[in-house]
Order: structure tokens, then C-alpha cells, then sequence
């Protein structure tokens, strides 16, 4: 399935940041059965599954192994797989990590950081296109201190729209349709800062992580993926399916109704 699809899907990514401690006294196997019976139950209703890449490479060689299994599994399911590994580096660094991660392993779309200019950016604009896939650039993240750098002020705007501004200028020779493979990561507790993205790039898709546990909302809008990784996966601070399904339930009825 060609990753573009995911934006006429539920507009709901869930995130799966697998915690060990939380899950007994045989942590991998409770992951993966939880989070298999999770993507089963969810999949139809989702856009996405993002699998934030830190928390399995934590858990070692195991780890991502269990990530290849979960990815896989998703995508057999119809699911696309956002890959949160924001990855970034010299340009023949960055065909290699477009290739690990849009190819070897199964992602429709990968996070990517912008700090090393354009040139760095196009490995993952390319392997997307080749594959048909996505790739989301950090624009303006969703933590406290993301102004520190983004925020500056670049010609009368800040760095992030100039990004943005940038950023949908070059996606235009990675667009179909609507949509450009070219999209931003914009954190959904900077609903201002969403407004004026989607203002100067109308033609890319926006990743909307935080929802829940950093406190942003749900934020509806044509091309905008709305991200809740504990707030989901960890309902109240631990696994539990029932009330997964239920916060997913809520989360869903605030973004389509
Ligand atoms: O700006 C950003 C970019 C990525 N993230 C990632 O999303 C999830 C958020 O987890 P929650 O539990 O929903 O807070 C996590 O994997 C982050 O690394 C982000 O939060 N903000």
C-alpha cells in the first residue's frame, strides 16, 4: 500500500514506545502479545502504527527483532508503519538509513532531522519515492525547549516555517495528487505553530505527535496525523486493553465528529 493512502484513513497514529518495566516478569513475549492483539483490534481505525525506534533499540538485538516482527505484522494487516527513528546525516549516511529503514526493515514512512541542510534530506525523499513511501521532517517538535532552535527568527519568521517554507518548495517534485511524500513532524501542543505550517505548506502531510501526555489535543484537518503514543499504548500508566480501546474510541470520536 502506497504510504499516501494513510491521509484517507482515520487520522489516528498510534504509537508504540514500548516500556519493559511495565510489562512482568517476561517483558518481550508480554510486549509483543500485547501489542499484536492491540494492532489487530485497532488496524482498521488507525492511520498508522508508529514504532518510536529508540524503545527497541534499548531493548537490544531482541528488540529489534520484535520490532521487525510488529512492523511486518502491521503492515500485513493494512496498516502503515511510521518508522520514529528521526534519522539524519551526510548524504551517503542518509541512503543508508533511507534504505535500513524504508526498505530492509518494513517502513511506509520515516522521521527525519533537518539539521544538516536539503542536500542530506533528498536520500530520504528519493527512497521514499522509490518505494512509495513518507518521509516527515522535524519542523517544530513538540517538547518545551523546541523553540530554543526552531523558534529563531529567519528573514521575519521563525526557522520552522522557513523549513516549512523550504520544505514544500522541494516536495513539490515528490507530489501525487495532494499530497507530497515531502511531510513535517509538527507537535500537536503547538497548535499555532500547525496553523501556520499547514498555511505556507499546503501540500504536505503533518505528523501531530503529543496528543495526550504532553498535554495537545486532538486538531482536526485535511493531511494532519494525530500521534498518541502512552496516552494509548499505556491508558493510565500500564498496559491494559480494555482501556486502550476505549481511549482510542474517545480519541476518534474527538477527531471525526
Ligand atoms: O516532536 C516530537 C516528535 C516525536 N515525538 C515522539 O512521539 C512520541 C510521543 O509519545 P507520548 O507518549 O504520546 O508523549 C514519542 O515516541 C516521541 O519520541 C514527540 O513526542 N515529539
Amino acid at each position: 500500500m502506497d504510504f499516501l493512502e494513510a491521509l484517507s484513513r482515520p487520522p489516528l497514529v498510534l504509537g508504540v514506545d514500548p516500556r519493559p518495566m511495565l510489562h512482568g516478569p517476561e517483558p518481550l513475549a508480554h510486549i509483543r502479545r500485547y501489542t499484536f492483539v492491540l494492532l489487530e483490534a485497532l488496524a482498521p481505525r488507525l492511520a498508522a502504527a508508529k514504532f518510536q525506534l529508540a524503545f527497541f533499540e534499548a531493548l537490544g538485538p531482541e528488540g529489534m527483532a520484535l520490532l521487525w516482527e510488529l512492523a511486518s505484522a502491521s503492515r500485513v494487516m493494512g496498516l502503515p508503519v511510521i518508522f520514529d527513528g528521526k534519522r539524519g546525516d551526510i548524504g551517503s549516511t542518509a541512503e543508508a538509513y533511507a534504505r535500513a529503514y524504508l526498505e530492509a526493515f518494513p517502513g511506509s514512512a520515516l522521521t527525519v532531522n533537518p539539521y544538516l541542510g536539503l542536500d542530506a534530506l533528498k536520500p530520504f525523499f528519493q527512497a521514499a519515492s522509490r518505494t512509495g513511501g513518507g518521509v516527515f521532517v522535524l519542523a517544530k517538535t513538540s517538547n518545551p525547549g523546541s523553540g530554543f532552535i526552531q523558534d529563531l527568527p529567519v528573514e521575519g519568521r521563525p526557522l520552522y516555517l522557513y523549513l516549512a517554507e523550504a520544505l514544500e518548495r522541494e516536495g513539490e517534485g515528490y507530489r501525487e495528487g495532494t499530497w507530497s511524500r515531502v511531510g513535517m513532524v509538527v507537535g500537536a501542543t503547538y497548535p499555532e505553530a500547525v496553523a501556520r505550517v499547514r498555511e505556507r505548506a499546503p501540500h504536505a502531510p503533518l505528523l501531530l505527535p503529543g496528543v495526550g501526555a504532553q498535554g495537545g489535543k486532538p486538531l482536526k484537518g485535511e493531511g494532519l496525523l494525530l500521534a498518541a503514543s502512552r496516552a494509548l499504548y499505556y491508558p493510565g500508566g500500564r498496559p491494559d486493553l480494555k482501556a486502550a480501546l476505549e481511549a482510542a474510541e474517545a480519541l476518534l470520536k474527538a477527531l471525526v465528529e
